[in-house]
């Protein structure tokens, strides 16, 4: 493990990039109570709102070949994808605020959704490594998914409301009509079929939440968690919900989880997948990697 806390002697540029929709919440106050707890003596702030979908990342990216050296994500996982992109590519350090919906990521690094505690973490800029990973070509870092999470997040990204009330309520819809596919899975040269509901492919060990798919996932083992969600009759449906959140999915036969660092799954269409909750579309055949210890973060 590397974890470094920075003697400065210079100010760090540190940008904090706001996403004004993540989590359903009103963002125009952010600025200033960031300005008021930050640590002055340490930072020198920067602040601006993601407009569009992808803004973010040209946010980012701009921002690490200009003089930042820190930035921070504030909103949701779909946020710090762009963010952290764009951080790995430039070797830079990222900072999460967490003002998601679900904010899986976060939750899982213990970083608080009191704004306050996470700036004093960011305050405190002790940097770790974490695993990073790719479908396809393109980075995650807490679930990538295919399957019913992949078409739930397709038909969410095109509803007015966020916010986990509006996600619960578009999940009961979906659920019903949803029809479990045939997958053929290669996991480090090791072949599966496997009919599913939906395969998530995890990073870290949460949707968001405390919604538990990959409970011993860990973002520093270099591993991920390819997570199989079995076809099950709707009566199931609570007792899926009570093992995720429980966080006992890996001892639930509704489950399979295989460990692994190379991924490859072909499925039988093409269609909607999601790369930490954000919907995209990809071909028959997915490709999955993880890079070890790859992304510099602050945490706790
Ligand atoms: N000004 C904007 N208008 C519309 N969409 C935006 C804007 N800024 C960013 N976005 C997009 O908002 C989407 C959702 O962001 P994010 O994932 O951070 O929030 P969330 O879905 O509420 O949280 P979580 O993923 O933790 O559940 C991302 O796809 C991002 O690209």
């Amino acid at each position: 493990m590397c974890l470094h806390s920075y003697t400065l002697h210079t100010k760090i540029n540190i940008l904090f990039i706001i996403n004004p929709i993540s989590g359903g919440r009103g963002k125009l106050a952010i600025p200033d109570f960031i300005d008021k707890y930050l640590d002055k003596e340490k930072f020198n702030p920067n602040f601006v709102f993601s407009e569009y979908v992808g803004h973010a990342a040209e946010l980012a990216d701009e921002a690490s070949i200009k003089n930042f050296d820190v930035i921070v994500a504030a909103g949701g996982d779909g946020t710090i994808n762009e963010v952290a992109t764009k951080v790995l590519k430039h070797n830079k350090i990222l900072g999460i605020l967490p003002l998601g919906s679900g904010n899986g990521l976060a939750r899982f690094l213990s970083i608080p959704k009191n704004l306050r505690y996470a700036l004093t973490i960011i305050n405190s800029l002790k940097v770790d490594q974490i695993d990073s990973a790719e479908f396809n070509g393109k980075c995650f870092f807490n679930l990538a998914g295919m399957g019913f999470d992949a078409h739930l997040s397709s038909v969410f990204s095109e509803d007015k409301k966020r916010g986990l009330s509006g996600y619960l309520k578009l999940g009961f819809q979906e659920v019903f009509h949803y029809k479990a596919q045939t997958y053929l899975l290669n996991i480090d040269g090791k072949e599966y079929t496997r009919k599913a509901f939906a395969i998530s492919i995890a990073n870290s060990s949460q949707y968001g939440n405390d919604v538990y798919i990959a409970p011993n996932a860990s973002v520093k083992d270099g591993l991920l968690d390819v997570c199989i969600i079995k076809p099950f009759s709707l009566l199931k449906l609570p007792v899926l919900s009570y093992v995720m959140l429980r966080g006992t999915a890996e001892t639930s036969d509704m489950v399979e989880i295989i460990k692994g660092k190379n991924i490859v799954i072909t499925r039988e269409k093409e269609g909607a997948v999601h790369v930490d909750g954000e919907p995209l579309q990809m071909g028959k055949h997915i490709e999955g990697l993880v890079k070890p210890l790859s992304l510099n973060v602050i945490v706790p």
